[in-house]
């Protein structure tokens, strides 16, 4: 909200915090939830996971993918067990917080008849084999670390899920919600990238330019002395160190590297 220069107060306990500098209201709702108030409340742009909005079925516009809250959707079940193919579960019990698309890859995987029996936790879903509600889960999996912790394995994956920007078919502010979205465009993208200069000797510009394309073309400028250009282009950020090594072999010099805060591409 302060990168994409939305002011707000928020008092205490309320949910809804009108912004001091737009015409707009934030509200702070679950995450289960947000994807319904998007597709049928009066909310005209949300923040959530793709696998929110799949799960709740919600008829929204897909914004932009904000390139965060990467993680996977997958069936899980006890190393203990033996199961290893996803078709073992058919049948037995699942506990999830994602019940519709559970139901929907299991009843997919049974040919259209749905005998596994989907039953909904609303957290903490790894503890259900442990404690003998569930013979496998279907949850999210980031670093594998809560997987592992509780004993569990992946059997097959569900979807790859990651942060989205949503809006409101029948929205009356289309007008604020493109703002918005650039403005949120313009944020993320500047987090990818990274803006770099070095001096470099003209007889070896356009080996540095293959190196650094650039996003249109490098700007090139020139320095006092004539056997030199100064170069500034953006790059992926992790690709700044490969980059740095491979400008520092062909004698680049000067070569630095400066955050971007914000940018419109
Ligand atoms: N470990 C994770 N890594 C990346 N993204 C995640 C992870 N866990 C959850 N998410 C994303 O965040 C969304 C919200 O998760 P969750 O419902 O657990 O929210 P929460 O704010 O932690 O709520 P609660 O406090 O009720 O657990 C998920 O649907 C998913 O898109
Ligand atoms: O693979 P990892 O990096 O371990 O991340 C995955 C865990 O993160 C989420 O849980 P969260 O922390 O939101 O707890 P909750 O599901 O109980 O709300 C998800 O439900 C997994 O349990
Ligand atoms: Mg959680």
């Amino acid at each position: 909200m302060k990168e994409i220069g939305i002011k707000y107060r928020r008092g205490h306990r309320l949910d809804v915090a009108l912004s001091t500098n737009m015409p707009l209201a934030l509200v702070f709702l679950p995450a289960s939830d947000i994807a319904k108030y998007v597709d049928k409340g009066n909310v005209d742009i949300g923040i959530t996971g793709m696998d929110i909005v799949e799960e709740s079925s919600a008829d929204v516009n897909i914004l932009a993918h904000l390139g965060f809250g990467k993680c996977q959707l997958c069936v899980q079940a006890p190393v203990s067990s033996k199961i290893k193919d996803v078709k073992d579960l058919s049948g037995k019990r699942i506990v999830t917080s994602f019940t519709n698309l559970a139901e929907k890859y299991f009843r997919d995987l049974e040919g259209g008849e749905l005998t596994t029996k989907v039953s909904h936790v609303s957290g903490s879903v790894e503890a259900a084999c442990a404690l003998g509600l569930a013979d496998g889960i279907v949850d999210l999996v980031e670093t594998g670390e809560t997987m592992r912790a509780a004993g569990l394995e992946i059997i097959s994956l569900i979807m790859d899920t990651q942060t989205v920007l949503i809006g409101n078919k029948h929205t009356t502010h289309q007008d604020l919600i493109d703002i918005l979205q650039t403005r949120i465009k313009g944020v993320i993208t500047a987090g990818l990238y990274s803006s770099m200069e070095y001096n470099i000797p003209a007889d070896k510009l356009a080996e540095a330019c293959k190196i650094t394309p650039g996003m249109t073309s490098p700007t090139v400028a020139h320095l006092s002395d004539e056997n030199w250009l100064a170069v500034k282009v953006m790059i992926k950020k992790p690709e700044v160190n490969d980059i740095m090594d491979r400008l520092e072999n062909i004698g680049a010099t000067n070569i630095m590297v400066l955050e971007i805060q914000n940018c419109r591409m």
